[in-house]
């Protein structure tokens, strides 16, 4: 006990010749749940190869536990190099591509939705408000509601609400949140001669 109170008090570490002042109290500017869940959503939309809109969805249980990610992309064999990305025509990409919703829910780790939370980018199509329905999920936070003149998200809201499904909308702080690779310690894993990351990395191929 004594030590630590003593490191405490001390409050400075050594770094080789430097002498640091080191913070005894939790930091306040992290991020809340909402923005967390909200921006694993967004992060997943990264990984969509759809040329117009990325979507991103991310199911959260009671306990705070991710349970289901997914974007909007080809569905598994359906190579997003030849099915199409054209919005209009007769070969569009909206007859093949899976909603970020429908993959988040298929995505799931545990056997049960029921009471879990999605965050989505965009308000559930009236398609994916099923699924969300039938999977259990009581709560839909979403971001934009770009199409609610649509009959798809009318068609939605009615059967949210005749089901008991909650859903309101983020209204973020920040307009954007920064995710920076070297904040951690950039300076000394360019100094590693033979990066560990390289043996520890899954293929990294681009499959859907
Ligand atoms: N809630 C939603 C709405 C749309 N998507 C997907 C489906 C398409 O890939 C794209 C929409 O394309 P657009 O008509 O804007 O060119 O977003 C989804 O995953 N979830
Ligand atoms: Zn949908």
């Amino acid at each position: 006990m004594g030590e630590i109170n003593d490191f405490q008090e001390t409050n400075i570490s050594q770094n080789c010749d430097e002498q640091v002042v080191q913070p005894t109290t939790k930091r306040s500017d992290y991020i809340s749940w909402h923005e967390y869940f909200m921006a694993t959503a967004f992060l997943a939309a990264k990984r969509s190869k759809d040329p117009i809109t990325q979507v991103g969805a991310c199911i959260v249980d009671h306990d705070h536990k991710i349970v289901g990610i997914g974007y909007n992309g080809m569905p598994i064999g359906c190579s997003d190099d030849e099915f199409p990305w054209s919005k209009d025509g007769k070969e569009t990409k909206h007859l093949y591509v899976c909603h970020a919703e429908m993959n988040a829910i298929i995505n799931k780790n545990i056997v049960d939705l029921k009471d879990c939370i999605m965050y989505v980018a965009l308000f559930p199509c009236n398609e994916c408000a099923k699924f969300i329905i039938q999977s259990g999920i009581k709560e839909v936070v979403y971001m934009s509601d770009k199409h609610s003149h649509k009959c798809t998200t009318i068609a939605s809201k009615k059967m949210f609400n005749a089901a008991d499904v909650k859903y309101w909308q983020y209204i973020p702080k920040n307009k954007s949140l920064v995710i920076d690779f070297t904040e951690i310690d950039w300076n000394n894993m360019q100094q590693v001669p033979s990066s560990p990351f390289k043996e520890l990395s899954l293929q990294d191929s681009d499959t859907n």
